[in-house]
């Protein structure tokens, strides 16, 4: 924080911030969407019963599994433009010194067309992948099982019980795709001109070597610290969403 502060004042804590602002609805519109609706083909309850005949972990899991996975292609290219613009560390341009690579996102979403084709705009998305799939399906398995330990059996949970179960399910699935997010990131960061790594593994391979197990641990308490309040509230919102116009 010291270093980013000295080096890029206020503004460099919000850098890359925009895009994740467009993409968050759209993104978090899908999961939720895409979730909710294999299970409802999977049970045939609707949410409104869904406290009262509750969905089986294994139906729960494949309904996150399935919302991760789709989500993943709405999210890979805002994705992409935020690890791009938050790794670029000049300082703001001053008279006289050579302007940033990247002078927004949409500067950023342009470069990569012209510089790597459409599909540089893609890049990482399969680690994204790997790292969604399953993390959501922990995800949302985490949130049912916090609820119903702390909720008489066939109730809606309170307020405060889906807060406190969407902070730790966030916390958990971050826990878990801590790994695969580096790894994505340093895939994301690799251009045609510098293709550093041959695929996923390869990546794990020379992360590892280089810098020790430490390295897929790294952004864990950062990630963790901002996973509460943020789905906490994206949770609380949903259920109160879909109680009044579900
Ligand atoms: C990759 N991981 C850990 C997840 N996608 N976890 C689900 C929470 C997503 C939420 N928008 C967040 O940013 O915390």
């Amino acid at each position: 924080m010291v270093k980013t502060y000295r080096h890029e004042s206020l503004l460099g804590f919000f850098k890359g911030m925009s895009f994740p602002i467009a993409s968050i609805a759209v993104v978090n519109s899908v999961l939720f969407g895409v979730y909710s609706n294999t299970l409802l083909a999977l049970t045939a309850t609707s949410h409104q019963e869904r406290w009262a005949q509750p969905p089986s972990y294994t139906q729960v899991f494949i309904a996150g599994c399935t919302g991760g996975f789709v989500q993943v292609y709405c999210l890979a290219p805002f994705d992409l433009i935020k690890v791009r613009l938050q790794n670029q560390t000049e300082p703001r341009a001053r008279p006289g010194s050579p302007p940033p690579r990247y002078r927004g996102p949409v500067h950023c979403a342009a470069s990569i067309c012209q510089e790597e084709g459409p599909r540089g705009l893609f890049r990482g998305a399969w680690a994204l992948t790997l790292r969604d799939t399953p993390t959501l399906g922990i995800y949302f398995v985490t949130y049912e099982w916090l609820c119903r330990q702390s909720t008489p059996d066939g109730q809606n949970p309170s307020s405060a019980t889906v807060l406190v179960a969407g902070g730790f399910a966030g916390i958990t699935s971050w826990a878990v795709a801590t790994p695969l997010d580096v790894i994505k990131s340093r895939m994301q960061m690799a251009g045609p001109k510098h293709r550093v790594y041959r695929g996923v593994l390869d990546c794990m391979a020379r992360s590892a070597q280089q810098e020790g197990l430490g390295v897929f641990f790294r952004g864990l308490t950062i990630n963790s610290a901002r996973a509460f309040p943020v789905n906490a509230v994206t949770f609380l919102s949903y259920e109160y969403l879909l109680r009044w116009w579900g």
